[in-house]
């Protein structure tokens, strides 16, 4: 069965940890509120991805985090980690599914209106908003789509989403309260000086946020209901 929260979503990136081992950022992570981790390798090889794999998935499982690989089937099925991530240029969809199954988690990530779109053709188990902000770990992205473009994405999404991109503790509780079901960061916990203590700061803001998202919609909806023409009543602004 497939049970997994996007809330706090650690990628990881080895080269930003500060020379610390990955297993131990992750571990300080999760120890602090990470609800989701991926294995991001882009420079490595197969036998050292796998090697990882297998290191953070037997770190994960005491806490039952899922782990999910990034781009790598192969790696996904030969360390049985819970899903694996996708973007646009990777595997397609259909195949990945094939694959792996109903039961894993599949990831997408969607970089306009348009990939949206055909996303929600797909059953695919959440889309990654891609990049919100420009960011220096990742610097061959599409344009940057903004809080409008995060807005915008996920009213016309069928999935849930998480943003990913330059999300921090000063930006964090934006994308929750433009309609993400959660945040997605490389840098603010890989290269915190304290990533449990990282972890749990933005652990708090993404769930302070949420509360306030759904107080919103829940009294808005009250009022909304007499009020204002149906197309206004998903917006919580
Ligand atoms: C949660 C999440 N969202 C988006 C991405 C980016 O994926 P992709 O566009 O395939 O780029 P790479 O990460 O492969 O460089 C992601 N990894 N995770
Ligand atoms: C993997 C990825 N995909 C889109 S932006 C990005 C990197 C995000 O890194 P950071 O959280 O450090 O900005
Ligand atoms: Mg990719």
């Amino acid at each position: 069965m497939k049970n997994f929260d996007l809330s706090l979503y650690l990628v990881t990136d080895r080269l930003l940890s500060l020379g610390r081992p990955l297993e131990y950022v992750v571990e300080e992570a999760v120890k602090g509120g990470v609800t989701m981790v991926q294995l991001r390798e882009k420079d490595c090889s197969s036998k050292e991805f796998y090697r990882q794999a297998i290191t953070i998935k037997a770190c994960l499982k005491p806490y039952n985090i899922p782990l999910i690989i990034n781009d790598r089937l192969d790696i996904a099925l030969a360390c049985e980690a819970e899903g694996l991530h996708i973007g646009q240029y990777d595997l397609p969809y259909e195949v990945a599914r094939k694959i792996l199954g109903k039961n894993k988690i599949i990831g997408l990530s969607v970089e306009n209106v348009q990939d949206v779109l055909e996303a929600n053709k797909l059953d695919i188990d959440y889309i990654g908003i891609s990049p919100v902000f420009s960011t220096p770990t990742k610097t061959d992205t599409a344009k940057e789509l903004g809080l409008t473009g995060v807005r915008e994405i996920s009213l016309l999404s069928k999935h849930p989403s998480v943003g990913i991109g330059g999300i921090n503790n000063s930006n964090a509780r934006d994308i929750i309260q433009a309609g993400a079901d959660g945040i997605a960061v490389v840098s603010a916990i890989m290269s915190a000086a304290d990533p449990r203590l990282a972890a749990s700061q933005l652990s708090d803001i993404v769930h302070q946020s949420k509360l306030k998202v759904n107080f919103l919609r829940n009294e808005g909806r009250g009022k909304l209901d007499c009020t204002m023409p149906s197309d206004d009543r998903k917006s919580t602004e």
